[in-house]
């Protein structure tokens, strides 16, 4: 048997299922999903452990018109990833048309060295004849090494696409060690589950204008302890991310608790603060600051 391990990642249009992939593949809730465009910002890399190879999976945001500093950070981030992976996954979701994004997407592709997968996400959305006109659009994108259609939600097909990915790496000893399932520091994770926490049910706008800093964090007795802040642009948005009487932030507070009760296996304590930092997006200090 000869053993394999390597870089892949998922890349598409926002939307396109990459993140809710990435989990499915995982088994574990690593990565953010949302029904809202572009909420993955930070590179998560995963180890997938198979007999026959590892397979490393590292999450991208999504390429996109930079308006703002930190969308010129997030494309540069993006090609830098797509250039050192063995295997890009790219998705399109099997609901909708293929179109200019899809086709822009696959343009930036063609000059990497890696193999090229197409990915149909989402296939539990249509019936088998929509799929399969599908299937033959994204054929007549480019030339795909392979063509998988997968359901992230109901699970088909998501065995079949490592095992396609596995097959393109470069025959590699094992590059982390068993029980690596992600080298992304805790308190990311943390701070992106307090940010899926805050982004519920609030307004279409704010999604891009929310980050969280996990200031603080330590064990006592048991309960892991952790001071973080909610950093929006302007007061007007920190009185949404509060509420009246501050009903709002109780329950992302309570929500966001829970998933990293989840996540760390111990009790944890919460304090929350929302800030203003103003137009932190364009302001490259708190952009370093936030860790981007
Ligand atoms: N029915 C169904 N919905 C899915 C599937 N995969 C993803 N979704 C939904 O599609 C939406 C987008 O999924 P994400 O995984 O966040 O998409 P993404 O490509 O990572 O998005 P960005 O982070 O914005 O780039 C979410 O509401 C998911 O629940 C799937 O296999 N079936």
């Amino acid at each position: 048997m000869t053993y394999r391990a390597g870089f892949a990642c998922f890349v598409g249009r926002p939307n396109a299922g990459k993140s809710t992939l990435t989990n499915a593949i995982i088994g574990q809730k690593i990565a953010i999903t949302s029904s809202k465009p572009q909420t993955t910002r930070h590179v998560i890399r995963a180890v997938l452990h198979r007999p026959d190879g590892q397979i490393v999976l590292v999450d991208t945001p999504g390429l996109h018109r930079p308006k703002t500093l930190l969308g010129e950070r997030l494309n540069d981030l993006v090609r830098e990833t797509w250039s050192e992976v063995d295997v890009i996954g790219l998705c399109v979701p099997a609901d909708e048309p293929v179109g200019k994004g899809d086709k822009f997407i696959t343009g930036e592709l063609s000059q990497l060295k890696a193999t090229v997968l197409a990915v149909v996400t989402k296939t539990d959305l249509v019936d088998k004849r929509t799929l399969a006109e599908q299937l033959l659009a994204v054929s007549r994108l480019a030339d795909f090494a392979e063509i998988v259609p997968v359901s992230a939600v109901s699970g088909d097909q998501v065995g079949l696409l490592t095992d396609v990915m596995a097959k393109y790496l470069p025959e590699s000893p094992q590059l982390y060690p068993d029980d690596m399932l992600t080298d992304e520091p805790e308190q990311v994770l943390i701070g992106e589950l307090v940010r899926e926490a805050a982004l519920e049910g609030v307004r279409d706008e704010l999604p891009h204008s929310i980050a969280v800093l996990v200031e603080e964090m330590f064990v006592e007795n048991g309960v892991t302890k952790i001071f973080a802040d909610i950093y929006v642009e302007r007061s007007s948005q920190k009185a949404i991310v509060i509420g009246a009487q501050a009903s709002r932030l109780k329950d992302v507070g309570t929500r966001a608790r829970a998933a990293i009760e989840g996540l760390l296996g111990t009790k944890v304590y919460l304090n929350l603060h929302v800030r203003v930092a103003k137009e932190w997006q364009r302001d490259p200090r708190q952009l370093r600051k936030l860790g981007f």
